[in-house]
């Protein structure tokens, strides 16, 4: 800390903007980016904060070029700021940055810059307030843009703690904004945000087939975080969340702990990889025998009664953790995809896109998304996902930020 940062530019030329239709400033020959003299820009930090009901996120806009004037009067907070975020990928004990998620090279508001992608969880919201307080954020911003439920619930904690008044958007609003402008701009970073998955049945690793979000309406999003959201979008201004349910990732992972005495997202996705749900579900064939119920299309292999095998003893004795992991994601995972596809068809829908936390590094899940979706709509519909899973919202936060 307290290290002599370089120029934003190290080379003194200006980041390339790949988004021909959003570079707004010309550049002059010295390579200085002209901004008109008029604009008033939010003031530097740009973040936007998402705060869950299990993860805070946390997207932060790292310009990489800067006028001179504006160099001269960057305050040394605000260069210490910059340096911790984007020089360490862990903060604290639990912080982490999703490097491999980082947008470079984004234009906004007329800047070129980074964009950051933090994680912690909600728990810890009290030691990220006392972190803002002490190194007196409030001495660079009196306003920072926040959504998801703790944007109330932390309100009056930023007032009075760290003298920042926390301005509250709404979380479906932020998370629709956020899935557009990533889309719109990880092309700038050269690959597909939106995508389908190949034979989702396979045992091979996942095959991510790129999918042309451009002109999307209408697609129903299923956002998976603590609770489950589905909102039903129609076009960028018209959209309206159908339903929900309070059994969603939160779910999962509360009931993992309890099953297998594992502690984190990470323990549990493990071993539900190694386990299998057949040993603590019962079967349409346990139930009818390998035919299956035929008449009304339940195939042997379809799930009865998800744990139906657990009021027995002897089934109980033969159930590991790993089996009930995997029984407790395949249990959540399959009644989210069945309130999916009710709505698609019911609003005759062919998109439904799925987000949230509860997709990172479960490719179980997407996995069988992809597969309801497909057998259940006989092929006319369609999984679809995004490579910044959780973090639209925030996104959304931050957009919010620079056009306030
Ligand atoms: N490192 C992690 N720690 C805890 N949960 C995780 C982690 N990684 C993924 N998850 C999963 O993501 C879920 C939270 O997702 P997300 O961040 O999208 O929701 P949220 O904003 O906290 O919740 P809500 O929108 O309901 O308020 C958890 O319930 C869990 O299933
Ligand atoms: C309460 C929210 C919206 C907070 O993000 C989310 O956790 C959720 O959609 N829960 C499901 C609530 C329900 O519809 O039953």
């Amino acid at each position: 800390m307290g290290d002599k940062d370089e120029p934003l530019s190290s080379s003194g030329s200006k980041p390339e903007c790949k988004d021909k239709k959003q570079a707004i400033y010309p550049t002059s020959k010295t390579g200085t980016r002209q901004r008109k003299a008029s604009l008033k820009r939010h003031p530097f930090p740009w973040f936007g904060i998402d705060i869950g009901g299990t993860l805070v996120k946390l997207v932060y806009f790292e310009p990489l070029y800067i006028t001179p004037d504006e160099q001269q009067t960057e305050k040394e907070s605000l260069k210490t700021i910059r340096k911790y975020l984007t020089s360490n990928t862990a903060y604290g004990g639990t912080g982490i940055r999703d490097a491999h998620l980082e947008l470079k090279n984004i234009n906004l508001q007329g800047y070129v810059g980074n964009i950051h992608f933090i994680r912690f969880p909600t728990e810890q919201m009290q030691v990220f307030i006392n972190m803002a307080k002490e190194k007196q954020f409030a001495a660079l911003i009196d306003t920072m843009h926040a959504t998801g439920g703790g944007a109330y619930k932390f309100e009056e904690s930023f007032l009075t703690d760290v003298n920042i008044r926390l301005n509250k958007l709404d979380e479906m609003d932020c998370l629709l904004k956020g899935i557009h402008f990533v889309d719109h701009n990880s092309d700038v970073n050269g690959h597909s945000e939106c995508f389908s998955i190949q034979n989702p049945l396979s045992n091979d690793p996942i095959v991510k087939v790129p999918f042309d979000f451009r002109n999307p309406y209408p697609y129903i999003v299923v956002n998976i975080g603590s609770g489950v959201s589905v909102v039903l979008v129609k076009s960028q201004e018209d959209y309206s969340r159908v339903s929900g349910t309070s059994l969603g990732g939160g779910t999962f992972l509360g009931l993992c702990c309890l099953l297998t005495g594992c502690k984190t997202f990470e323990e549990a996705i493990e071993l539900a990889t190694h386990g299998e749900s057949t040993k603590v579900d019962k079967l349409v064939s346990d139930i009818y025998g390998e035919g299956g119920y035929t008449k009304f299309g339940l195939a042997g292999d379809v799930v009865a009664s998800s744990f139906g095998k657990m009021n027995i003893e002897e089934c109980r004795q033969n159930a590991s953790k790993e089996d009930l992991a995997k029984a407790t994601l395949v249990t959540i995972t399959n009644n989210i995809g069945g309130i999916a596809i009710n709505w698609a068809v019911k609003e005759e829908v062919e998109r439904i896109v799925f987000v949230g936390n509860f997709l990172r590094v479960n490719p179980i899940s997407m996995r069988l998304l992809a597969y309801a979706m497909e057998y259940w709509s006989k092929g006319a519909m369609r999984a679809l996902f995004l490579e910044h899973e959780g973090y639209f919202g925030a996104v959304g936060a931050l957009l919010g930020t620079v056009t306030c």
